[in-house]
């Protein structure tokens, strides 16, 4: 099993990093375009391997594609991040044309690749690889629910005051500062459902700071947050490479589903070996219904900004 991360930079390290620890793929390839970076990255990494047990092989290349052919998984986090103050949407001038050309130059390389778009604005990010590649739409998939799901389930913990494994919850739509809808209603501690436990007032301050999330982590590093989203990556790539048909709300291509298309939102999706194997269709009610369509149209607001 062969993965191919773009961008050796702090999500792409950590990416790597989960990747590795967890033992399941032969060998890693980190590419970057800086000179040396992820030649660096790799040897720093490798120097790990006898002091975190694992047998994973990590190479890197400064932009010789040539080293990534062949990968069965291939992950995008190339293209520039955040500073405090800024939204994802901002980003879209710069890493629209990063992750199109990175994209196109990992296919011509490994034509049966399934794809993990990370660089933001994600869901617009995503929609455009599909776009522009060509690719079936079940080997596109965007990360970012997976990472707002941990998020949500770690201040679910804290209101709860309970370790975050009591929990399970899920962020489904955008990956954007407002277009997130936390799933309080189907939110559980132990199967219990925490609006057992947990007021209205309270749980709207949980949605809230999960919303905020990124954000929050932006303003108090200077740059956006990497560990978080370096595991969440390894999650979805495992499920894949292992053929696991894990659940994770990730950034699909809809084609009706939720009353949705023509776009990628997120939506709990079946993950395995064929890559985003089916869309899990939720019965929302009908404030949730509303909140995903304006999640939605937020969404559909920044593909607008792309030129295809
Ligand atoms: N979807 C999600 O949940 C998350 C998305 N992100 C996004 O991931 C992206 C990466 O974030 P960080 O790793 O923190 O940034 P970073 O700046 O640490 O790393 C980005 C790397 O991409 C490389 N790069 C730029 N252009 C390239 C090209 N054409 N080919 C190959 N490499 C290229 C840079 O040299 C740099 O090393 C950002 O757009 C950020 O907003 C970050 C966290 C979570
Ligand atoms: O906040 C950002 O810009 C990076 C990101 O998507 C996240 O950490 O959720």
């Amino acid at each position: 099993m062969k993965v191919t991360i773009v961008g050796a930079g702090a999500v792409g390290a950590s990416c790597a990093e989960y990747v590795a620890i967890k033992n399941f793929a032969s060998e890693v390839v980190l590419l970057d375009i800086k000179e040396g970076y992820a030649e660096g990255k790799a040897m720093d990494l490798m120097q790990t391997a006898t002091l975190n047990g694992f047998d994973t092989k990590i190479t890197g290349s400064t932009n010789d594609y040539s080293k990534t052919a062949d990968s069965d998984i291939a992950v995008i986090t190339s293209g520039i991040p955040r500073k405090p103050g800024m939204t994802r949407e901002e980003l879209i001038g710069i890493n629209a044309g990063i992750v199109k050309e990175v994209s196109s130059n990992l296919i011509k390389h490994s034509p049966n690749v399934t794809l993990i778009v990370v660089s933001n604005p994600m869901d617009t990010m995503t929609y455009l690889v599909h776009k522009t590649t060509g690719l079936p739409k079940n080997k596109i998939i965007g990360m970012g629910g997976a990472l707002d799901s941990a998020r949500f389930k770690y201040r679910l913990s804290e209101a709860l005051e309970c370790p975050p494994s009591d929990v399970d919850g899920m962020v489904i739509g955008g990956h954007s500062d407002t277009g997130m809808v936390p799933l309080t209603r189907l939110a559980t501690r132990n199967s219990v459902p925490v609006t057992a436990f947990l007021s209205e007032d309270r749980l709207n301050q949980v949605s809230e700071d999960t919303k905020v999330g990124g954000a929050t982590l932006t303003k108090l590093l200077g740059t956006s947050a990497w560990y978080a989203p370096g595991a969440a990556v390894s999650g979805l790539v495992q499920a894949i490479a292992c053929d696991q048909k894990k659940m994770f709300p990730c950034s699909a291509l809809l084609d009706g589903e939720y009353g949705l298309s023509d776009l990628c939102i997120g939506v709990p999706a079946i993950l395995g070996k064929d890559g985003l194997e089916k869309i899990v269709e939720l019965q929302l009610d009908d404030a949730e219904k509303a909140k995903m369509k304006e999640s939605a149209e937020g969404v559909k607001k920044t593909n607008g900004l792309l030129d295809v």
